[in-house]
C-alpha cells in the first residue's frame, strides 16, 4: 500500500450505519487522510425499534425493490435525519470545531458484488443541506466499477494506524458481518495488506437471540455459554464454497441467513447460539490467508462478547481487543469514513487489488454536487 507525503489536516466527521442495524456511529477526527492526528469525540445514536424493523424489512426484500418505492424513500429520509442528529450531537461535544467534511456511508440494504451491485440508502444532498458541511458518500461504487468487491474499505485505516507495528498482524472487525485485514511485516517502509469478509459476525446470533429470548443480541454470550456446539451442524454450515475462496471477497448481511437458520432449526436456544457463535469463529480460522498472523486485534461489537473472545483465543492464539492499542473499537468504522472523505478530497486511493479485488488502486467516494 503506497503512501504519499503528509497533506494538510482537516477536521472530518465519519458516519457509519452498520449491518447490525443498531444505530448511527459517528466520529470526529483531525486527519490528512493518511494518519489520524487527533481524535475528537465519537458516539452511537441508537435507532428506535420501529425504524430498525422498517430497515430490516427493506433488507429482507431489497432484491425485489426498484428504488422508487415510497416506503423506501421514506425510510431513507428517516435514516438520513438520524445521521443529521448524530452530526449535531457530535458537534455539541466539541462546539469550537468547524468540520471541513462529512464521510457518509449510509445503510447497506443489499450487497451483490458478483452482479456489480452494492446498495447503500442515505440521502447525501439532504445531509449536506441540513448540516451545512460538504458531504462525501457512495464509497463503494467506483471499486465495483473496477471489478472489485466494493468492500471491505476499512483496511486503509487499519494500515494507517498500524504503520509502526513490526510484526504480521490481523485486525478483525466483528460487526453483523466479520471482516479481516491482514498486514504483513514492514519491508523497505512498505507493508503488504490483504483483506476480506470472513463470514458471519454477530448477525446470525442476533437473529437467533431475538427469536429465542426477545433480546437484540446474546448479551455477553449468556446463551452460547450454556450450549454445546453441534459439530455436524457446524460442518454443514462451513461446507459452502465461500470459505475456501481466496481473498479478497465480501458478503451481504443475509448471505448465510436462510441456510444457517435452517441448519440450527430444532436445536435448543443454547446449543443453537453456541453453534452459531462457533460458525463465526471457525469461518475466521479457516479463511485462506497469505500467512499466519502473530497477533490478532478485534474491533466491533463482537469484542464485547466474552464467550466469542474466549473461543477466538483458543482457536487463533494471541487475540486482544483493539482497545489495547488505544483505539476505540466501537468508533473505528465511523473514523474510517472520516479518513475516506479526506482521502477523497485529496484524491488518494482507498482500495487496492489485494483488499477488494479492484483492477487498480481506487479513489472511493463522490461529492454531493
Ligand atoms: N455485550 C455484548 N454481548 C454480546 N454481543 C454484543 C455485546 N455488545 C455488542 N454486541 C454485538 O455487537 C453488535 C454490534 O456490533 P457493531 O456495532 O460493530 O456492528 P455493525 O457496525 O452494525 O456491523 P458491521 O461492522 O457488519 O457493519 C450487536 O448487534 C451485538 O451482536
Ligand atoms: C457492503 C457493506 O456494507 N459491507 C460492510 C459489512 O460490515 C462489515 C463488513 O461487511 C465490511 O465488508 C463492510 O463494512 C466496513 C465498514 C468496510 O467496508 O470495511
Amino acid at each position: 500500500m503506497p503512501e504519499t507525503g503528509s497533506g494538510d489536516l482537516r477536521w472530518a466527521i465519519g458516519l457509519m450505519s452498520g449491518t447490525s442495524l443498531d444505530g448511527v456511529d459517528a466520529a470526529l477526527v483531525l486527519t490528512d487522510g493518511e494518519r489520524i492526528a487527533e481524535y475528537g469525540p465519537a458516539l452511537t445514536l441508537p435507532y428506535d425499534q420501529m425504524l430498525r424493523d422498517r430497515m430490516r424489512l427493506l433488507l429482507d426484500h431489497a432484491v425485489e425493490l426498484s428504488g422508487s418505492e415510497a416506503d423506501l424513500k421514506d425510510v431513507e429520509r428517516e435514516v438520513t435525519l438520524r445521521h443529521v442528529e448524530a452530526v449535531s450531537a457530535l458537534r455539541q461535544m466539541m462546539p469550537t470545531i468547524v468540520p471541513d467534511v462529512v464521510g457518509f456511508h449510509g445503510q447497506t440494504i443489499l450487497h451483490q458484488p458478483g452482479m456489480g451491485r452494492s446498495w447503500q440508502i442515505g440521502d447525501g444532498a439532504l445531509l449536506q443541506e441540513q448540516c451545512g458541511i460538504p458531504v462525501i458518500y457512495d464509497f463503494r461504487a467506483r471499486d465495483l466499477d473496477y471489478g472489485g468487491e466494493g468492500a471491505p474499505l476499512v483496511p486503509v485505516l487499519h494500515a494507517a494506524l498500524l504503520d509502526r507495528e513490526e510484526k504480521s498482524v490481523a485486525v478483525l472487525n466483528i460487526g453483523g458481518v466479520a471482516n479481516v485485514t491482514l498486514l504483513g511485516p514492514v519491508k523497505d517502509g512498505n507493508r503488504q495488506v490483504w483483506a476480506c469478509d470472513t463470514g458471519p459476525g454477530n448477525a446470525l446470533l442476533d437473529d437467533w437471540a431475538e427469536r429465542h429470548t426477545g433480546t437484540a443480541c446474546d448479551t455477553n454470550g449468556a446463551l452460547a455459554s450454556r450450549g454445546v456446539v453441534k459439530q455436524d451442524v457446524l460442518e454443514r454450515l462451513l461446507n459452502g464454497s465461500y470459505f475456501s475462496r481466496p481473498m479478497p471477497k465480501s458478503l451481504d448481511r443475509l448471505s448465510f441467513h436462510g441456510p444457517a437458520m435452517e441448519a440450527v432449526r430444532g436445536l435448543s436456544a443454547e446449543d443453537g447460539a453456541a453453534t452459531l457463535l462457533e460458525f463465526t469463529v471457525e469461518a475466521i480460522a479457516r479463511t485462506p490467508m497469505e500467512f499466519t498472523p502473530d497477533k490478532w486485534f478485534v474491533a466491533g461489537g463482537g469484542r464485547h462478547n466474552p464467550v466469542l473472545m474466549d473461543r477466538l483465543r483458543s482457536r487463533l492464539g494471541d487475540v486482544s481487543s483493539v482497545d489495547v492499542l488505544g483505539w476505540d473499537g466501537d468508533a473505528l468504522e465511523a473514523q474510517c469514513f472520516a479518513l475516506l472523505a479526506v482521502r477523497y478530497l485529496r484524491q488518494l486511493p482507498s482500495s487496492w487489488p489485494q483488499t477488494t479485488g479492484t483492477r487498480q488502486a481506487c479513489v472511493a467516494g463522490r461529492a454531493v454536487a
